[in-house]
């Protein structure tokens, strides 16, 4: 098939293109680079431009005859979302919504959109169902929401056959090496710990200790990117006009912020330093998926089942790129 991966250039994006170039579909990337990076662009054709671009978007699923967009590209940061949400609604909803009639425009009419846990908030119970009702506490998650509504309007008023995969927290990097988490300023906790490791930084913050978890710290669910990738490709090839898929996608067991920092030590054997901080806004205190949906309607089973197995595999990115990309920008610079 032809595919168009929007957002192909950041961290789970090029993991997908990497994974659909592997099973032989076709592959173009659109990106403008805000958060993602060329060189991680390891297969298919990479167009540098924005989603809100509509003449440009039009002309690429067109021209191309695209079949199925995989939706990646947002701004992605809880926290960042709580202090400027204006951006989160413009990209994320707004220029969405710009995408979608671009596809309508040109009859492309399936699409594959990156959702969250963020969009339940804080749950009654955990793990969280598909069933839990959405209630996000953070304009991120009421951006994705937004969009989850939007699919399933255009499904029955326009055709389109979409999925909705709402990813838990994305970890690791591909063992193939070459791509992994690059983010600048960055704020998710594994890439930080691990930049401790590293001696990048002196120390990590641990944001809150009095959360109603089983140490004090925040619990999450942390899911391989290769995983993520996985189900979207099985996702892809269940999309009917006219209909929606809403899955999670997590392993199921969740791990404190402390217990993360201590698999980290235990993979890297270096004494990373932590100390306690406050809460930080937006977070909620519990996020652990029931996926068993997504194994029922896909088939699909995490093969990274601990943090620890997980962990290794970022390890080997940060150890084998401690710049990140900056790495192979620098390479090439030298090279020249
Ligand atoms: N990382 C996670 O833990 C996580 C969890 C749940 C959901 N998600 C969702 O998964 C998706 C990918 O997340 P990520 O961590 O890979 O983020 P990322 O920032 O690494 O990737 C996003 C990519 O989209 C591009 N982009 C952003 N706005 C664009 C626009 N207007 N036009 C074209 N390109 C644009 C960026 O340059 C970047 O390459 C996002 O939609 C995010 O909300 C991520
Ligand atoms: O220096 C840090 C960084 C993070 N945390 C905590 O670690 C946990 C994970 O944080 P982070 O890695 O920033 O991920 P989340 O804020 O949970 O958000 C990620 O996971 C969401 C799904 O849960 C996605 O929707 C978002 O896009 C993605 O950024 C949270 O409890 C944070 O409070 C710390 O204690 N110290």
């Amino acid at each position: 098939m032809n595919i168009l991966v929007v957002g192909g250039a950041g961290y789970i994006g090029s993991h997908m293109v990497r994974l659909l170039d592997s099973a032989g579909h076709k592959v173009w990337v659109l990106d403008n680079l805000s958060t993602g990076f060329m060189q991680a662009v390891t297969a298919g054709e990479l167009i540098v431009g924005d989603m809100n671009d509509s003449e440009l978007v039009k002309s690429v699923l067109g021209d191309n005859r695209i079949d199925i967009v995989m939706h990646f590209a947002a701004c992605a940061l809880v926290g960042e979302s709580c202090a400027n949400p204006a951006k989160y609604y413009q990209n994320n909803v707004v220029n969405t919504l710009l995408l979608l009639e671009s596809m309508r425009a040109t009859n492309v009419r399936k699409i594959v959109f990156s959702s969250t846990c963020a969009t339940y908030g804080i749950p009654d119970k955990v793990p969280i169902s598909e069933a839990t009702p959405q209630q996000p506490v953070n304009p991120y998650g009421f951006t994705k929401l937004v969009i989850e509504r939007a699919l399933r309007d255009y499904s029955q008023a326009h055709n389109f056959g979409y999925a909705a995969l709402r990813y838990f927290n994305a970890a690791g990097a591909s063992p193939l090496g070459g791509i992994g988490e690059d983010h600048t300023p960055e704020s998710h906790l594994i890439p930080i710990v691990l930049q401790v490791a590293m001696g990048q930084r002196e120390q990590v913050t641990v944001f809150g200790n009095d959360w109603p978890t089983l140490d004090g710290s925040c619990v999450r669910d942390y899911i391989h990117v290769d995983d993520l990738a996985d189900a979207h490709l099985r996702a892809m090839e269940r999309l009917k006009p006219g209909t929606g898929i809403e899955l999670n996608l997590g392993t199921g067991t969740g791990f404190s912020v402390r217990q993360i920092i201590e698999t980290c030590r235990e993979v890297t054997n270096v004494d990373i330093k932590s100390v306690d901080g406050d809460r930080r806004a937006g977070d909620p205190p519990e996020l652990v998926a029931d996926a068993s949906k997504a194994e029922s309607e896909l088939g699909w089973v995490p093969q990274y089942t601990s943090p620890r197995s997980i962990i290794e595999t970022a390890w080997e990115w940060h150890r084998n790129n401690p710049a990140g990309y900056g790495d192979t920008a620098l390479a090439e610079g030298q090279v020249e």
